[in-house]
């Protein structure tokens, strides 16, 4: 795990350049009962970083860089099963638990992403892979109980930000995990195949259907990795994705305006916040609040990125903005011939919860009048109309997913 306080002056340097806020949760983000004091440090480092950018790096969280590798590990060994083995374990409409195949969620509402994910929704879930896959449905579960422990720190860091009551948002999250009928809290493995060029040997096929025959060709880099001086990629802006039939009729590219494919469209998370491990392949881009332009997150080893989401931005009215994310294929060639895996635990509300804009005690302090009257219109509509968390995301499902009997 990182150590912050390094006497590494190169390090130092480099974590200096990250345009990520680095937040240390010195060793205790899975304690059943975190120190206070850490729990209070980080909520006043997280009203800084998630007000200014909507985002941050959680070093030092507790959940070892082993552990996610192995859930890796075991995402590629399910990814290679046979289809009709596979099949045992799709995510079926209703329940948001199980596997999704490459082609099946469509981000912006029309392009389809490329990409397997196996989605866990409940710590008692009886359709894990364990028979295929022995030690599966083990480490997954423990896996997704630390990151339900590190998600509950972050709600009390996140009461203490706002400076109301440190059980406030515990309370409206307490069916983590429970199952997508009490609570849409997901653990959601990812994995992104190789991109190859036009190679002989390989047709486009073999990238359309995810088959993993550089999966476990990994980066082993352990260095942090902010390039952040020139990225090409700056000044073009995705356009809506361009869907061409291959031989198929399975091929569906998402474009850039340059003509690149892109891995995972560009959207912002529904639930209140979002906790994501990435190896060490890069390609997560976010566009800061107020701002046009893509910047690339880079990679800190060990490291777990935490975003806001639209709930946690309607319930602070905004002063906590969802931040705007994509992935995006790597220029070098060497680099996106290898596949991407990511984890991300999607901190969901409970489902009766009602979303409002008024539920927070004033968190105002002292902004700009102009800001609170922009947000004040924009939120009238909302004041309207109230929506559970269940509806908000019900809403985006109907968006995201082609239809409903294709595995979902
Ligand atoms: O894979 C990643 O790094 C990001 C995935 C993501 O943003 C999502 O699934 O919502
Ligand atoms: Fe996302």
């Amino acid at each position: 795990m990182l150590k912050t306080k390094s006497s590494d002056d190169k390090l130092d340097t480099l974590l200096s350049r990250s345009a990520v806020p680095i937040i240390d949760l010195a060793h205790c983000g899975i304690e059943e009962i975190p120190v206070k004091s850490v729990v209070n440090r980080v909520g006043h480092q997280l009203a800084k970083a998630l007000s200014e950018k909507g985002m941050a790096m959680l070093v030092n969280h507790g959940i070892s860089d082993e552990k996610l590798k192995t859930a890796w590990d075991h995402l590629d060994d399910f990814v290679v099963l046979e289809a009709d083995v596979k099949k045992h374990y799709i995510r079926t409409d209703g329940d948001n638990h199980g596997y999704v195949s490459p082609g099946v969620e469509r981000f912006n509402g029309k392009v389809p992403e490329l990409r397997h994910a196996f989605n866990i929704c409940t710590l008692n879930a009886q359709n894990l892979p364990e028979e295929p896959l022995p030690g599966f449905a083990d480490h997954i579960s423990t896996l997704a109980t630390d990151f339900k422990a590190l998600g509950s720190f972050i709600l009390q860091a996140l009461a203490v930000s706002l400076d109301i009551p440190h059980t406030f948002f515990l309370e409206k999250h307490s069916h983590m995990l429970s199952g997508d009928h009490d609570n849409m809290t997901t653990l959601r493995m990812l994995y992104y195949p190789p991109v190859v060029d036009d190679e002989p040997g390989h047709s486009q096929d073999d990238v359309i259907k995810g088959r993993c025959q550089y999966s476990y060709q990994r980066c082993l880099s352990d260095q942090p990795d902010f390039r952040p001086e020139h990225n090409p990629r700056d000044d073009i802006n995705e356009v809506d994705g361009v869907q061409t039939n291959g031989k198929d009729g399975q091929i569906s590219e998402h474009k850039l305006a340059n003509g690149e494919i892109i891995r995972c469209g560009a959207h912002v998370d529904y639930g209140t916040f979002t906790l994501l491990a990435q190896d060490s392949e890069g390609g997560l881009e976010v566009k800061l609040p107020g701002s046009e332009k893509w910047h690339r997150v880079g990679h800190l080893p060990g490291a777990i990125f935490i975003n806001c989401g639209e709930i946690l931005s309607i319930w602070t009215k905004e002063r906590y903005p969802a931040l705007e994310h994509r992935v995006v294929i790597p220029e070098q060639e060497h680099i996106r011939a290898r596949g991407r895996h990511s984890i991300a635990f999607f901190c969901h509300p409970d489902n009766i919860t009602m979303i409002s804009p008024n539920d927070l005690p004033q968190t105002d302090d002292g902004q700009n009048s102009a800001i609170l009257k922009q947000r004040k219109k924009s939120f009238k509509a909302a004041k309207e109309r109230v929506y559970n968390a269940y509806q908000l995301i019900q809403k985006k499902f109907k968006e995201t997913y082609t239809n409903n009997n294709n595995g979902q």
